[in-house]
C-alpha cells in the first residue's frame, strides 16, 4: 500500500492555478524528494497534504484514509515540519517533547526511544533553553516532536534549509534512521541537490504547478534503466516488479518504463520481457548526474 496517494490535486489563489492536476505516491519505507525552482508549487502542495490550506479538487490518502473523509485518522498517521519547526524556545529540549508527550497521550518509554532516535540524550542538552540550540539541533527536536506519536509517513518542506554541512549530514542520518527504525516513509522539497541525491529514493520535479517527470534515485548496487517499448507497458511494469532484481519499476508519463535494478541483471530483464512478447524499441542506462538532470528539465529552451 502507498503511505500517501494523491491524485488529480489543483489548487488556484484569486484567478491563477497554481497546483494544476498534481499526482503523486509515496510508497511503504521510501523517501521522496520534491524538486523544483521557486514558486514552482512545492510549499503550496506540501500544505494541502497536511490540511494546511484545501486543495479546490482532488484526492489525497494518506495510509488509506481520505484526507477529507476519513480526516482524523489520516492526520493521525502523518506528521510534518512546513516552514518554521514549532518549537516553544523559551523551554527546553525536554519539555517541548513533554508539552507534545502529555498532549498527545504518548507513553514514557516512547518518549525516551525519541530522544534516543534523535541524538538529545544528554542532560545538559535536554534542559538547555531551546532558545539557545543550534538550528541543527532545533531541527531534529522538531522530527522528535513529530515522531513522538509514530507517524507512518512524514512531510518536510525544505528540512536542511539553512543548515551548516555538519547540520546537513546529522539531519540526513536522522532521516535515515528513522526510516529503518522505524519504517516511516517520507515526502521533503529541497533546493540542496546533493542532499537530494544522497537521501532520495526517488525524485518528483514539479514546474509551473505541474508533476515533469520522476527518477528514481541510483544507489551503488544498481543501474537505472530507461526502456521504451512497443506497447503492454502497463503490463511490462506488473512484470517487472515480480522480479526480484528490480527494486523499483515506474511508469512514466510519457509510457517510458524507469526501472532501478541490481547490478548484472539485465540479461535477465531483457529475457523476460521477450518471454512475455514484449517488443523492446530502446533501452538506455542512465548516466547523467542529478544536476545535469535538473538543469535539462528546468532551464528554459
Ligand atoms: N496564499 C497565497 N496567495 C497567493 N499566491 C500564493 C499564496 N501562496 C503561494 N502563492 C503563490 O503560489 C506559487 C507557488 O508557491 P510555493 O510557495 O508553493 O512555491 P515553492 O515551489 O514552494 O517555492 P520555493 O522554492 O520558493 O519555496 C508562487 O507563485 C506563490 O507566489
Amino acid at each position: 500500500m502507498n503511505t500517501l496517494e494523491i491524485k488529480n490535486l489543483s489548487k488556484s489563489f484569486g484567478k491563477t492555478r497554481i497546483i494544476k492536476d498534481v499526482s503523486l505516491h509515496v510508497s511503504e519505507g521510501e523517501i521522496v524528494a520534491f524538486v523544483g525552482p521557486n514558486g514552482a508549487g512545492k510549499t503550496t502542495t506540501l500544505k494541502m497534504i497536511t490540511n494546511l490550506i484545501w486543495p479546490d479538487s482532488g484526492s489525497i490518502t494518506i495510509a488509506g484514509y481520505d484526507l477529507f473523509k476519513q480526516r482524523e485518522m489520516a492526520l493521525a498517521n502523518m506528521a510534518g515540519i512546513i516552514e518554521n519547526p514549532g518549537l516553544y524556545t523559551n523551554l527546553t529540549g525536554l519539555e517541548n517533547l513533554q508539552f507534545i508527550q502529555k498532549l498527545r497521550g504518548v507513553s514514557k518509554a516512547r518518549l525516551q526511544e525519541v530522544i534516543e532516535l534523535i541524538g538529545l540524550n544528554d542532560k545538559e542538552k535536554l534542559h538547555r533553553k531551546v532558545r539557545r540550540y543550534s538550528l541543527g539541533m532545533k531541527q531534529r527536536l522538531a522530527l522528535g516532536m513529530c515522531l513522538l506519536t509514530k507517524p507512518k509517513f512524514l512531510i518536510l518542506d525544505e528540512p536542511t534549509n539553512g543548515l551548516d554541512p555538519t547540520g546537513v549530514i546529522e539531519l540526513r542520518q536522522l532521516i535515515e534512521k528513522m526510516v529503518k527504525e522505524e519504517n516511516v516513509s517520507v515526502l521533503f522539497s529541497s533546493h540542496m541537490l546533493g542532499e537530494v541525491e544522497k537521501l532520495a529514493d526517488r525524485i518528483v520535479y514539479i514546474k509551473e504547478g505541474s508533476i515533469i517527470t520522476e527518477r528514481i534515485q541510483q544507489k551503488e548496487d544498481s543501474n537505472i534503466y530507461n526502456i521504451h517499448l512497443e506497447n503492454q507497458e502497463e503490463k511490462a511494469a506488473q512484470i517487472l516488479r515480480k522480479l526480484s532484481c528490480c527494486k523499483q519499476v515506474e511508469l512514466q508519463v510519457d509510457g517510458i518504463l524507469h526501472i532501478e535494478a541490481e547490478v548484472g541483471n539485465l540479461n535477465l530483464i531483457l529475457k523476460t520481457l521477450g518471454e512475455n512478447a514484449i517488443t523492446i524499441i530502446d533501452i538506455e542506462k542512465e548516466k547523467q548526474s542529478l544536476e545535469d538532470i535538473y538543469r535539462s528539465i528546468f532551464t528554459e529552451d
